[in-house]
């Protein structure tokens, strides 16, 4: 008995002092960080009370004034926060090789976890420069029929929608369409979620929406414990997602093989790579064919990634016009008299030309930035200029993004939805890379292009058709999810509709 309880007080002193050393970590090293628990470290009430992107601009603005740099511990592993926006840019583009990668958990076990946002070095360099040829803008000019394709399905549910009396969730509209997209330009799927919100491609959209408790504890457990998890042959996707998009990949992929079907969408551009080791008709250096578990992979990363970042930039931006009604008719305005020099139709060229959309985009991306933070990996130890200071090799390192989205040293007022500070001249005026939701440097957001495209034309059509209002019972602002790890609303934005003729 006695023995017992000298090796449980002898086990409890051993984990108490290993601890206390861990979480020494930053004061020993001389770098700001704020008292951390030894339980759950700087993430207190994460996922509970408060969203993670909210308690890293909390620690944010602790220290961003006079430190580049600041510690903080996710559970009892130690992370950089880099605040310096030259530090930012040094990580993210001049000294880029040594901050290649994410640290995203993907297994050889797990095909669809393979894809260009988790994989690492020259297998990420090598798998971008292949794909790199499918987003330029001559291929999203070809697209841009496909999702306009859509446009009229867009209207007649926001019709169909707008005499509920308990108003429209935007959210859902914005989805169906995204799903309808992104099934199309994606895998050239007729997924119909406009006409029929059941059908298998929303439930499969739901997976980024992480609320479902296991869903995310595993996401969690495997990206913070990728050794461990890899041990036990852990997946980071879901079973029933892997059972869906494989199949579906796969028998569009031979039945377009054995008709030689062709098509302007993402699919046919993978299946040429694959095949060719390049774009068939294009000019360009061969750069090596592609598995089918990779093309599989990149299929579906175009879906996850693209599918919840543009239906909540579509929903963010409505929800504020629906709020302001200055702006709204200000773009309108716009709208209308760009669309008068294009024949009536919402264009490829008409909506380059729309600026005063590009502004209400980037001002919903500042204010709403669907990933609010990057990740990097220091992948040796790396001296910060004008420090005192080595960012240890494999420390993981945080830009966070939306703090610097809200921070009133860049932006007066910061929580005011105001696209003027997007004009031109007032974009002049603030520092680079204090605007970064797409990232920056060779590994920023490769579907850029094609996520504003399609947030343009489908914001431009429901404003050109219907005039918005707020439902009395959404309220402003909105009450974020603190769950999910995504920009969501904790309630559905409700919306008016009246339709303009
Ligand atoms: C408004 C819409 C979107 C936003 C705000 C957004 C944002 C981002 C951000 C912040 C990153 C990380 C960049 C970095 O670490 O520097 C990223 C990466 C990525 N995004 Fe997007 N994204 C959007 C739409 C899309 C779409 C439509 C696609 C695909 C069709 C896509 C595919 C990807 C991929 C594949 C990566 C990983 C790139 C790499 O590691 O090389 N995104 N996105």
């Amino acid at each position: 008995m006695g023995l017992t309880l000298l090796l449980i007080i002898g086990a409890l002193s051993f984990a108490f002092f290993y601890l206390r050393r861990k979480m020494n970590y930053w004061k020993d090293h001389g770098i700001p960080c704020l008292t951390p628990s030894y339980i759950f470290g700087n993430l207190d009430g994460v996922g509970q009370k408060i969203h993670f992107t909210t308690n890293l601009q909390n620690i944010y603005e602790n220290f961003k004034n006079g430190n580049k740099l600041c510690g903080f511990f996710f559970l009892q592993s130690p992370r950089i926060m880099v605040m310096d926006l030259e530090l930012i840019k040094n990580i993210l583009i001049k000294d880029f090789n040594n901050f290649i990668d994410r640290g995203v958990f993907h297994t050889d076990e797990d095909p669809l976890s393979n894809h260009l946002f988790a994989i690492e070095g020259e297998k990420w360099r090598s798998l971008r420069h292949k794909l790199s040829a499918t987003f330029t803008s001559g291929k999203m000019r070809m697209m841009y029929p496909i999702i306009e394709s859509f446009s009229s399905d867009l209207v007649n549910l926001i019709e169909s929608l707008s005499s509920n009396k308990d108003g429209i969730d935007v959210k859902n509209v914005c989805t169906r369409f995204t799903a309808d997209v992104i099934g199309s330009c994606g895998f050239g799927l007729e997924c119909n979620a406009m006409r029929d919100e059941n059908t298998e491609m929303m439930r499969m959209g739901k997976f980024f929406d992480i609320t479902d408790t296991k869903i995310r504890l595993n996401f969690f457990f495997v990206n913070i414990f990728q050794s461990f998890a890899k041990k036990l042959n852990m997946k980071i996707t879901p079973q029933f997602i892997t059972d869906f998009f494989l199949p579906m990949i796969k028998e569009t992929f031979e039945y377009r093989e054995k008709n030689d079907v062709n098509r302007n969408d993402f699919l046919s551009l993978l299946m040429q790579i694959k095949k060719y080791g390049k774009l068939k008709d294009e000019e360009m250096e061969n750069v090596g064919t592609l598995t089918f578990n990779e093309l599989a992979a990149q299929a579906f990363i175009f879906f996850v990634a693209g599918f919840e970042t543009s239906s909540t930039t579509m929903t963010m931006a409505l929800y504020e016009l629906a709020y302001r009604y200055d702006i709204q008719e200000k773009l309108r305005i716009e709208i209308e008299e760009v669309v008068s020099r294009h024949d009536g139709i919402i264009s490829y060229d008409a909506i380059s030309e729309m600026t005063y959309l590009d502004q209400v985009i980037n001002e919903t991306l500042r204010l709403y930035s669907p990933i609010g933070q990057l990740f990097r990996i220091c992948a040796a130890d790396y001296e910060v200029d004008g420090m005192n200071f080595t960012i240890d090799k494999g420390m993981p390192i945080i830009i966070p993004v939306h703090a610097i989205h809200h921070d009133s040293r860049y932006y007066y007022d910061p929580e005011l939805f105001n696209p003027d500070r997007f004009s031109s001249e007032e974009v002049k005026k603030r520092p680079h890379y204090s605007f970064l939701p797409f990232g920056t440097g060779p590994r920023n957001c490769i579907g850029e292009r094609f996520g504003i495209m399609q947030s343009k034309l489908s914001i431009a059509t429901i404003i050109k058709n219907f005039r918005l209002s707020l439902h009395e019972e959404t309220r402003y602002p909105l009450l974020m999810d603190c769950k999910n790890i995504v920009v969501t609303a904790f309630q559905p934005i409700m919306m008016n509709a009246e339709r303009l003729m």
